[in-house]
């Protein structure tokens, strides 16, 4: 798919698709696309070329009801209280037992203690909790949300990470943007990375990371010198030894000579690296 603002391009042939049941993370530096690719998909704006498919079939207002959107602005009525709000959002999509999803979402979020509240009175975290709620309260077909992670503390990003693989694990595809990769490299099976409007790289982490650089990590109790010949140093440090332009049993018998071998193994990349590699 493709945006401009103006003469401004914000998305240049964009492209990517996302599986049942899979946790697919967006990512990509400030600018680069993020937010005006999940707009499209919900129809909250409209792309100048190329089209959303559902199923093989380009959605529909019907279709785009059935998806849940958690957006970075955050759309809730601040005086509203939180219970009334979910209530309300059920409703609006058609859901007919609307009390009972509101409070099934407020005890799974653990929004109990402050469901009488209005949602102005939360702290931030909690309000991200309702939004996220909002999302959910139609059991939507697509989730997907915008940096649904920023801002929590480290107790409230484990309850979302929680909420998002269960869901997903009931075959709907979750989608969501984030800037913590180490996050999503730990939550997500696939992930598309986009930088100035475009798809630098998108597939399952697993095969982004590869089966390894040839690099070979070693660690030796007490951290004592390791000589490989002929082979180069790329890292020393607490994590131990990384070597590159050795075999494998090269490296190995080095660090037994050298000591007690604790750790050994292949160097990936991680998301992080690879994310650098490909916005450089
Ligand atoms: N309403 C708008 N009018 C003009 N330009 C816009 C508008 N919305 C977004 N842009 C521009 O489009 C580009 C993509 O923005 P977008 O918000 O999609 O990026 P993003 O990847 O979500 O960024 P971030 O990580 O900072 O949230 C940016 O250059 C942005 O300045």
């Amino acid at each position: 798919m493709a945006r401009r603002y103006g003469d401004r391009v914000a998305l240049d042939g964009v492209s990517f698709s996302v599986e049942p049941g899979q946790t697919f993370g967006f990512v990509g530096p400030n600018g680069a696309g993020k937010t005006t690719t999940m707009r499209i998909i919900l129809g909250v704006l409209s792309a100048d070329a190329g089209e959303v498919r559902w199923n093989g079939s380009p959605v529909d207002a019907g279709t785009r009801r059935r998806f849940g959107y958690m957006p970075e602005e955050r759309g809730l009525y601040p005086k509203m209280r939180v219970r009334t709000q979910l209530v309300y959002l059920a409703s609006l999509h058609g859901v007919v037992a609307a009390e009972a999803a509101a409070d099934r979402w407020i005890e799974r979020l653990g929004l109990g203690d402050r469901a009488e509240d209005r949602v102005e009175a939360l702290s931030l975290g909690n309000q991200q909790r309702v939004q996220l709620a909002a999302a959910l309260v139609h059991e939507p077909e697509l989730l997907v949300l915008d940096e649904p992670f920023s801002g929590l503390d480290p107790v409230g990003v484990d309850v979302l990470s929680g909420v998002l693989a269960e869901y997903a694990a009931t075959g709907v595809p979750v989608v969501f943007s984030s800037h913590q990769l180490e996050l999503v490299e730990r939550i997500c099976e696939a992930v598309a990375i986009i930088k100035d409007g475009r798809l630098v790289a998108s597939g399952t982490v697993e095969a982004l990371r590869g089966t390894g650089t040839g690099a070979i990590r070693v660690i030796v109790e007490g951290d004592p010198e390791i000589d490989v010949p002929g082979a180069r140093v790329l890292d020393r440090g607490p994590n131990g030894w990384v070597f590159e332009g050795a075999g494998s049993d090269a490296i190995l018998d080095a660090a037994r000579a050298a000591g007690r071998v604790s750790y050994f193994a292949v160097e990936r990349p991680t998301l992080a690296d690879l994310f650098r590699e490909a916005v450089k």
